[in-house]
């Protein structure tokens, strides 16, 4: 094996995904704990009781410094370096976290085992869909009284349409809960809150008569369990999980540490390293010996004032070391990269060299773009970074006419970043914003005045919905014409019909047959 493969073979790079309070945050910190990468509890709870705020712009500045070091937490466990990629918590900045799922090869899905499965799981799990990423699923909260883990199950499959293979299956839940069986290792963990690591021992076999002794009547219960288990639900099945098709399932409470480490176990087992990623041109595959990489989120630095930003690149192939002159493709240039930032949770020291899988920070002025491709030299352009349709839409003023110019650079340079995406109709003046969450717009006003000193106002603009032009020339210029003012460019110069309503979308539809409507496009 050579150092490149091995390096490839031990890397685990995903992120959590789940609907807000399910436990996202709380499991972020138990694993980074298990993984002995932060040594009490509480330090990523700190940055959440910020992120909470999220109405405050002001802590929503303060959590912007901090989450630039935090948005990639690397550590090593046994013998994987693991690559966690935060996602934001509020749903309003949705396409920050769906742009991160294009730069991992995982996800771990949280289902809180009291509400079952929520709609951002639902609209999260369906990005993962677009690039059939693998999933794991860990069913958390079994210290409270949720729902049965086979109705549970039973929801997943047909909200979600994949299947469940259970790995683990619970010991009764709420005050009955006693722990887990393995149904592929035949262990038994059994439940201790007060453990330190939530577990108070582990037997092997079902017919242990130490089960009978912990749990009494329960065990017999749990064997009956078992029993029907294996009988009703799928088998594991590696290849369809690998292919997206099917979610090994984990049962645990993340805030009592309890089923965390099967967790972990199954990321380093389980979840795939790096694979080969799409470009226009060919596949790339991890273990080419050139470096290449794209920008998935670009992020102000903590000093808005010098309008420097850390553009997040996420390494696809090659090795990255620190000095490395690359090519950002879309300009042509050959830049040096000699501030390149990596990320270890456990000390924040840099180190020199990024692996395929690992995330490479890279300080800019504004110079990188989202979707960005940079190579060692070739003409690549990975391609998968969506945009989303924003169903939220504001009309932007200025109350000083003079500072035009500002407003439409800071725009550009917000939307390029993608704090919001904009549209400039083919008729008239307007600048128009479109976000995913309203929480977006509040965000860019604060940026406009604290960072290129306009104060905008943001009117009511009459638009449902957005949807990406592709097709014939000819129908694109008709409806161009007739529709001047609904027809708009977007941030990167591609046509864009602003519907009113879903009635004025399903006429132009079927008035331009030649034409697709499309709800998301790519970036790069
Ligand atoms: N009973 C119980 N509560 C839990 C468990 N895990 C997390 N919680 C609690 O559930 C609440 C939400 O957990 P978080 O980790 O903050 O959830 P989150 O998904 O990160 O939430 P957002 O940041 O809003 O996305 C907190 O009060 C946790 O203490 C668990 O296993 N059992």
């Amino acid at each position: 094996m050579t150092p490149l493969d091995n390096e490839i073979s031990r890397r685990r790079t995903f992120a959590i995904i789940s609907h807000p309070d399910a436990g996202k945050t709380t499991l972020t910190e138990k694993l980074l704990w298990f993984g002995g990468a932060i040594q009490v509890a509480g330090e990523v709870r700190a940055r959440k009781a910020s992120r909470h705020a999220t109405s405050d712009w002001m802590e929503l500045e303060k959590q912007r410094g901090i989450s630039v070091t935090s948005s990639v937490m690397q550590f090593p466990y046994r013998e994987c370096m693991i690559n966690l990629l935060d996602t934001p918590g509020h749903e309003d900045f949705s396409e920050d976290t769906y742009r991160t799922l294009t730069a991992v090869d995982s996800a771990v899905m949280v289902i809180d085992s009291v509400n079952g499965v929520e709609a951002q799981t639902i609209k999260l799990l369906n990005v993962c869909r677009m690039r059939d990423t693998p999933i794991l699923t860990f069913i958390n909260k079994l210290d409270r009284e949720g729902k049965e883990p086979i109705d549970l199950l039973d929801e997943i499959e047909s909200v979600l349409g994949i299947q469940c293979a259970p790995m683990t299956w619970p010991i009764g839940m709420g005050k009955r809960f006693r722990g887990v069986y393995h149904l592929y290792d035949d262990a038994i963990a059994f439940f201790d809150p007060q453990a330190e690591k939530g577990t108070a021992e582990i037997i092997q076999g079902l017919d242990n008569p130490r089960l009978d002794e912990l749990i009494g009547t329960q065990a017999d219960e749990l064997r009956m369990d078992i029993e029907l288990v294996r009988g009703a639900s799928h088998a594991f099945d590696a290849e369809a999980y690998l292919s997206g098709k099917q979610s090994p399932v984990f049962f645990g409470s993340a805030v009592n540490n309890f089923g965390v480490q099967s967790l972990l176990d199954a990321v380093v087992d389980l979840s795939p390293p790096p694979i080969a990623r799409p470009s226009v041109s060919r596949e790339v595959l991890p273990n080419e010996p050139k470096f290449s990489g794209f920008v998935f989120k670009i992020q102000a630095n903590m000093d808005p004032k010098h309008r420097d930003r850390i553009a997040f690149l996420r390494v696809c192939s090659g090795r990255f070391d620190r000095g490395m002159k690359v090519k950002q493709v879309a300009s042509g240039k050959m830049l040096s990269i000699n501030n390149a930032i990596t990320f270890m949770a456990r000390d924040r020291s840099t180190t020199d060299e990024a692996w395929p899988g690992d995330i490479i920070g890279i300080p800019n002025h504004g110079t990188i773009r989202l979707g960005e491709t940079f190579t060692e030299g070739e003409d690549l352009r990975f391609t998968g970074i969506p945009s989303f349709a924003p169903e939220h839409f504001r009309l932007a003023r200025i109350a000083n006419p003079l500072k035009i110019k500002q407003l439409q650079k800071g725009l550009q340079q917000l939307a390029e970043e993608g704090a919001t995406q904009l549209f400039r109709p083919l008729s008239g003046t307007d600048l128009i914003l479109g976000a995913v969450g309203t929480l977006q717009f509040d965000v860019v006003a604060s940026r406009l005045e604290n960072e290129y000193g306009v104060q905008v106002i943001f009117e009511h603009y009459n638009c449902a919905t957005a949807r990406w032009i592709h097709g014939d020339a000819a129908e694109l210029r008709q409806l161009s014409d007739r529709y001047s003012a609904n027809v708009a460019l977007d941030g990167a110069d591609d046509p864009v019909y602003l519907a009113p309503n879903n009635v004025y979308l399903n006429m132009v539809k079927e008035k331009y047959p030649n034409l697709r409507f499309l709800e998301a496009r790519e970036v790069a």
